[in-house]
């Protein structure tokens, strides 16, 4: 084992930095790999490699089975999210039988380096796992070198964050979003990310925080990542879009302007007035005017002198703003958006889509609630949404769990099953935007379509997947919305007045544990529509039937003569009863009449987008019992917490 590092190493030893600065030289040296023996580790442009000493002479095999070609023999630097030495300590030997003359058959210690990376599961592709690979070598040089080297080469990684803000919620799914937390961060600190942790102390606390830190203090973050569930997730969105979006209002048709012009406390915007992100109002469909501002304008404040002075003003926050990114570490009861986003609810998973820096864009809804109730004055409240907006029975069961918080997750299917054995139905007006383009000519009308034509079964639909074609061709703006983009002829305002057991908005598919597919299997992230689901009223076995379907792999919970999908920009809601709640993100929202539009990509998250295909392809098998663990029926009825 007496070795002279100063032989093994070929390439600029000496400044490992400068063969980063011109044409890359391979580094290349031999080595020891922990439990495999010696190695000749190569590291060029791409990442490492690493092949066992006369691998080629004299290769093991068993039965015929080459036992060295299940050992990983390389990994790329995109893979790769920190490389530490770890000093003076053991390198095991070989774990192969029939280790042969090259591998280490005894333990040794020497000077030691790790690689840290990630691989994926190999049976759920989204699901990331952790790999370390223990280099050593007796000349402690020899691992300096390459630790420089290798760090070197994961600083010309590009878009992975240094500074993180980091919400806590330690009350999430069944209260243990701190523990979580300490989970992940060892992979923070290897990766040698900064993070600021903010345990919140109350319901609305990270929204506070968020809504009121500077905008220069924000730009020195490359993102925030939350520790929680869906409805924590939506309150940082909320606080973070508060002030910095500025949009129009969501457009409308002329009688929902009118209903609020009426209460005479509002007025139509006026067509010459330039506001960010509008077109001038479109045929037979009206603009409401914004009364929102920045949030940034100069204080003026009196003095201990009593001179007036100015305070500082705060820099524009772009939004959308590719290089500020969310992450989201799942902790929650149903944790949708990290389903949709990454594929798979693993909080580890999701720190290695945050540390190596992915970038995925995503559409938000902006939800405005004009009305509270019936009686109530016209009061425009903005809301945001990621996931999931919901009325009628969505919005009685997050009502009735809210009540049984204590229960944890279960909650959901407890109140899901008291909510399905009332099957009330609730009488309201929606109109939604009809959009025509060239591949779908009025994707309004949908159902219709689908009526004439046989439904396409899974494997047909276009699901949204890493690098989804749908959501990479980018629009003119980044943000803009679908309502403002097209020509006004290309979009005419469609009704539906009735007896609705629910109406539904989904931004993305909605996956999670208990409805494998989501209630809308091949929504996208961001395509810039949103997919109204009304379910009308109907018996109470066929809206089991369509739950079930929810509930189900591969199932169609839409198909039905009850079920109305349109896919649209924008749509607007008014209720012709008294009571009325909405679920948004999961959490409770009153409004008796409501106007909504998607902002295409309008914040991006630190994740990729799920490896649907492999996923779909274990259709056959029952993925079920892989990540929705044994139905019962109150399970069947939680699954419309999306
Ligand atoms: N310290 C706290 N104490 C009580 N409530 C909190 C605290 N911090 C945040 N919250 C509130 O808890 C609510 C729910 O949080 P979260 O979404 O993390 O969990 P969940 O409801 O269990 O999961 P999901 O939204 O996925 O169903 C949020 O609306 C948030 O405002």
């Amino acid at each position: 084992m007496e070795r002279d590092g100063d032989d093994c190493i070929s390439g600029d030893k000496s400044n490992p930095h400068a063969q980063f600065n011109g044409e890359e030289t391979p580094l290349s040296s031999t080595l020891y790999l922990d439990q495999v023996g010696e190695v000749v580790l190569t590291c060029n442009s791409d990442g490492l490699s690493w092949k066992c000493v006369e691998h080629n002479k004299d290769e093991s095999t068993c039965l015929g089975i080459k036992l060295l070609s299940k050992i990983a023999t390389d990994i790329k630097f995109s893979d790769v999210y920190a490389v530490e030495f770890i000093n003076y300590g053991m390198i095991h030997g070989s774990n192969l039988p029939n280790a042969g003359r090259y591998l280490l058959g005894h333990n040794s210690e020497m000077y030691r380096f790790t690689v840290h990376g990630f691989q994926r599961s190999k049976t759920l592709p989204s699901l990331w796992v952790l790999t370390v690979y223990t280099f050593g070598h007796e000349d402690l040089q020899t691992c300096q070198i390459w630790v420089n080297r290798l760090n070197a080469s994961l600083n010309l990684e590009v878009g992975r964050p240094k500074n993180l803000l980091v919400f806590v919620n330690p009350k999430s799914g069944k209260g243990n979003g701190y523990r979580i937390w300490e989970t992940v961060v060892p992979v923070f600190s290897r990766a040698k990310v900064n993070t600021k942790v903010i345990v919140t102390q109350r319901a609305g606390h990270a929204f506070d925080v968020m809504a009121s830190t500077s905008n220069m203090e924000l730009n020195s973050y490359d993102g925030v990542v939350t520790v929680g569930g869906d409805g924590f997730f939506n309150e940082i969105l909320n606080g973070f879009l508060k002030s910095r979006h500025k949009a129009s209002y969501p457009p409308a048709p002329s009688d929902f302007v009118c209903s609020l012009e009426c209460n005479g406390s509002f007025t139509l915007q006026d067509p010459h007035e330039t506001s960010t992100g509008t077109s001038s109002p479109i045929e037979n469909e009206s603009l409401l005017s914004s009364p929102r501002h920045n949030g940034k304008e100069p204080t003026n404040f009196r003095t201990e002198d009593d001179s007036c002075s100015t305070a500082y003003e705060d820099p524009d926050f772009l939004v959308p703003n590719e290089q500020f990114r969310f992450g989201i570490i799942p902790a929650g009861s149903t944790d949708a958006i990290v389903m949709c986003t990454t594929g798979a609810r693993d909080p580890l998973t999701s720190a290695l889509h945050i540390v190596l820096g992915k970038r995925v864009c995503l559409d938000i809804a902006q939800v405005v609630r004009w009305r509270t109730t019936s009686t109530s004055k016209v009061e425009p409240s903005v809301r945001y949404a990621a996931s999931f907006a919901g009325y009628g029975f969505y919005g009685d069961v997050i009502t009735e769990s809210e009540k049984f918080r204590w229960m944890g997750p279960r909650r959901y299917d407890y109140a899901g099953t008291k909510v399905f054995l009332k099957h009330s139905a609730y009488q309201a007006e929606v109109a939604y935007l009809e959009v025509k383009t060239e591949s779908t000519p009025e994707i309004g009308s949908r159902v219709n379509l689908l009526r004439a034509f046989p439904k396409p079964n899974i494997s047909e639909r276009v699901v949204c997947r890493v690098n989804c074609n749908i959501c990479s061709t980018k629009p003119s703006t980044c943000g803009s919305t679908a309502t403002t983009s097209l020509p006004p002829g290309e979009k005419r305002w469609q009704k539906s007045k009735g007896r609705f057991l629910s109406v539904g908005a989904a931004i993305i598919s909605c996956r999670n544990e208990k409805a494998p597919d989501g209630l809308v299997a091949d929504a996208h992230l961001s395509d810039g529509f949103l997919h109204l689901i009304l379910i009308k009223d109907c018996p109470h076995a066929f809206y089991l039937w369509h739950l079930t379907q929810l509930a189900r792999k591969g199932g169609n919970p839409l198909n039905f003569d009850f079920v109305e999908h349109h896919k649209t920009p924008a749509f607007t809601f008014t209720s012709l009863g008294k009571e009325s709640v909405w679920n948004v993100d999961g959490e409770i929202f009153k409004a008796h009449q409501l106007s909504a539009q998607v902002f295409r990509g309008l914040v991006s998250l630190f994740a990729t987008g799920p490896e649907v295909i492999r996923f779909i392809q274990f259709c056959g098998l029952d993925l079920q019992s892989t990540v929705g663990g044994r139905r019962t029926l109150g399970s069947v009825f939680g699954s419309t917490m999306l």
